[in-house]
């Protein structure tokens, strides 16, 4: 399965909010999507996921374009983890869950013994089954968030989308959860702010800045304080950590940024 974005713009309000993007992730990959707040992930991801049509360009789902494959395919392949995880209605968390088995389900119903197998392991992959019987309402940020991407597993889909899918997470829950969408059979693209959290999961990263990619790469090469200073407006500085074989980046706050006086 593949689900590729082939120079594709999206015009809003008479902007353009993405550019003339490709990405085409590998087989297995997990390609991190970085740029500044309001640079076009959310968009791109939207786009990739068919809720919006490309004013230009094309997604490509196995070499098909996404708007003419019928959804319920779609849904089966890929699975999106949004910004906002919430619903009105107050049902279970593992009822949350189940909505991912909806694709799954034909004329006659699903297979009881794979949608409960599937369920089962999406609790358990999240670290939520004790909580599976607690309503939406009783749960905090970071769980309503682990719940949202167990329903993402409980589909079973071969491409997920994530948008910023650590940002009500601790830090060992957002650990967690980048380790486990790295170890899943599954190609992602995640939307992420935290630029180490990109250098220590990802095996690509794109970067968009004002809608277009301004860099594509390993990590060790997007990672530069060069592209940082000129996409993020910091300065930074980037070591190269040979024993954990990846780049970590530090940030000291600049007059510039603090408004102190020199
Ligand atoms: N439906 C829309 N109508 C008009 N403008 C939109 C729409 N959706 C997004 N935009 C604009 O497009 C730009 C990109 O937004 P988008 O949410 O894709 O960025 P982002 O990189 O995900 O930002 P953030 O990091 O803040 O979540 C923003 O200026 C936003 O206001």
């Amino acid at each position: 399965m593949s689900l590729h974005a082939e120079n594709v713009s999206w015009t809003r309000g008479g902007s353009l909010v993405v550019d003339g993007v490709t990405l085409r992730p590998a087989p297995g990959d997990t390609v991190g999507l970085l740029g500044p707040n309001g640079s076009g992930k959310s968009s791109l991801l939207r786009l990739m996921h068919g809720i919006v049509k490309p004013s230009s360009g094309a997604v490509l789902l196995d070499g098909e374009e996404l708007a003419s494959v019928p959804r319920r395919r779609v849904a089966r392949t890929v699975a999106v983890v949004g910004q906002h995880a919430e619903t009105d209605t107050d049902i279970r968390v593992e009822d949350v869950v189940r909505l991912g088995r909806i694709p799954h389900r034909g004329a006659w119903g699903g297979d009881p013994s794979a949608d409960a197998e599937a369920v089962a392991d999406a609790l358990e992959h999240t670290g939520l089954q004790e909580k599976a019987d607690r309503l939406w309402h009783t749960l905090s940020g970071g769980e309503r968030q682990r719940a949202q991407i167990a329903r993402a597993l409980a589909q079973q889909p071969s491409e997920l989308l994530l948008d910023e899918p650590t940002n009500h997470l601790d830090i060992r829950h957002q650990l967690e959860l980048l380790s486990l969408v790295t170890r899943l059979p599954l190609t992602s693209v995640v939307a992420l702010h935290d630029l180490n959290l990109a250098a220590m999961f990802c095996d690509q990263l794109v970067v968009l800045q004002q809608g277009a990619v301004v860099a594509g790469g390993a990590p060790h090469e997007v990672l530069t304080p060069e592209l940082i200073a000129a996409v993020y407006e910091v300065e930074a500085e980037v070591h190269h950590d040979p024993g954990r074989g990846r780049v970590v980046v530090s940030f000291e706050p600049t007059a510039a940024l603090t408004g102190a006086r020199g």
